[in-house]
């Protein structure tokens, strides 16, 4: 096994206010400042927020890279335990806890919202600077990141249906869409607004009233990745994609925002042995981010930042050929795609 470390900075520290352990993992700056949202959630150690905050910190520098946008990759997590209660006042003396840590970065190292945090909590990391993205407009940001990171995983749909099925308005299609949450919910009004048939999945009991209120069917979590599909939206957490998982999918085309959704690499292997296209999350999730670093850091209009996020579609396509003509996966052709653009970054700063 490697002993390299392949991430630039990795800090671990306890929050002298929550006494949580804050990780802030930074993978890549050659193409710019770092970038990657922030993660409040559980784990059974710390160690295992570790584990999450290096994989996604290095999918960021994949997913600014195959975006075209100047930025790299980075992620950071507050690790909250199985035992402790998350009380308001816990929540904001961690946030604050990593908005110091964030302030010492000085701008190389930016977050944003993520699984377990949202607008209001870039607020609280905005009083130690203003590296944190999607507050609310009200607070000088660009809010929810959930509507262009679905806005951009439709686009990505909308390309691979048009190269599995020869038609990219999925009319007609059965779409299972497992995680009705802030994303899921923007790409299943999407999908309906087109004539798919839409049925969706959720941990959370509660959001099937939701579902079934907006004319959606309902499959239990345990069931959505083998029920009856032609398209899957995995679009609530990692790991989904495995060795037990694959064999069992029914649909051809797999394409959601789930970070980080193969338990590793050779899974998008096992995928296209089945004949089944997957759109490499990275690639697909980018809406949001782009949206955000358009609007925020490059004084994109809403509708030149729309368009960026709609030309995931483009990407996708060209992925699509590339993969084609090379007899390989859409994997490694973004792999591909972005490694090129790390090096040629590597080569111009070596010139300098
Ligand atoms: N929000 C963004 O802008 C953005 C951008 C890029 C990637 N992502 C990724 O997309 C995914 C969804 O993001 P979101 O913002 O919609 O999150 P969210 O928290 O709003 O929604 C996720 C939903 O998934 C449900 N869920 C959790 N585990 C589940 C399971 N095993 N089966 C079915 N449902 C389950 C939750 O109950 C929740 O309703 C996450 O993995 C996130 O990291 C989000
Ligand atoms: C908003 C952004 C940082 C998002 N959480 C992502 O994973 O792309």
């Amino acid at each position: 096994m490697s002993q390299a470390l392949a991430h630039e900075d990795v800090i671990i520290r306890r929050g002298r206010r929550s006494g949580l352990p804050l990780i802030v993992a930074v993978h890549s700056r050659a193409l710019g400042p770092a970038v990657g949202g922030c993660r409040l959630r559980r784990y059974d150690t710390w160690q295992h927020g570790l584990a999450d905050a290096l994989r996604l910190s290095e999918a960021m520098t994949y997913k600014a890279a195959v975006a075209g946008l100047d930025f790299g990759g980075g992620k950071s997590v507050i690790a909250l335990d199985n035992d402790t209660a998350l009380t308001p006042q816990l929540r904001e003396t961690a946030l604050e806890d990593l908005g110091e840590l964030i302030a010492s970065f000085q701008g190389s190292y930016r977050t944003g919202p993520d699984v377990g945090t949202g607008p209001e909590d870039m607020v609280v990391l905005r009083r130690f600077s203003p590296y944190a993205y999607c507050a609310p407009e009200g607070h000088g940001g660009t809010g929810n990141s959930g509507g262009p990171t679905a806005t951009g995983v439709l686009a990505a749909l909308r390309a691979g249906a048009r190269h599995v099925f020869g038609d990219a308005s999925c009319t007609g299609r059965t779409v299972v869409i497992s995680g009705f949450g802030s994303v899921g919910s923007g790409i299943a009004a999407g999908l309906a607004a087109k004539g798919a048939h839409v049925v969706v999945s959720d941990l959370e009991a509660s959001r099937k009233e939701a579902a079934l209120a907006s004319g959606y069917g309902w499959v239990e979590p345990g069931q959505a990745l083998s029920a009856p599909a032609d398209i899957l939206v995995p679009a609530a957490v990692g790991g989904v994609l495995n060795d037990v998982t694959v064999p069992q999918i029914t649909a051809r085309l797999v394409v959601g925002p789930a970070n980080n959704q193969l338990t590793e690499e050779r899974v998008a292997d096992a995928l296209a042995e089945r004949g089944i296209v997957w759109v490499p999350d990275y690639v697909a999730s980018a809406g949001g981010i782009a949206y955000a670093l358009s609007r925020e850091s490059e004084n994109y209009s809403h509708e030149a930042a729309q368009k960026r996020v709609e030309g995931i579609g483009d990407t996708v396509t060209r992925l699509l050929d590339l993969a084609l003509s090379a007899g390989t996966t859409l994997l490694r052709a973004a792999q591909q795609i972005a490694e090129r653009r790390l090096a040629s970054s590597d080569l111009e700063a070596h010139a300098v």
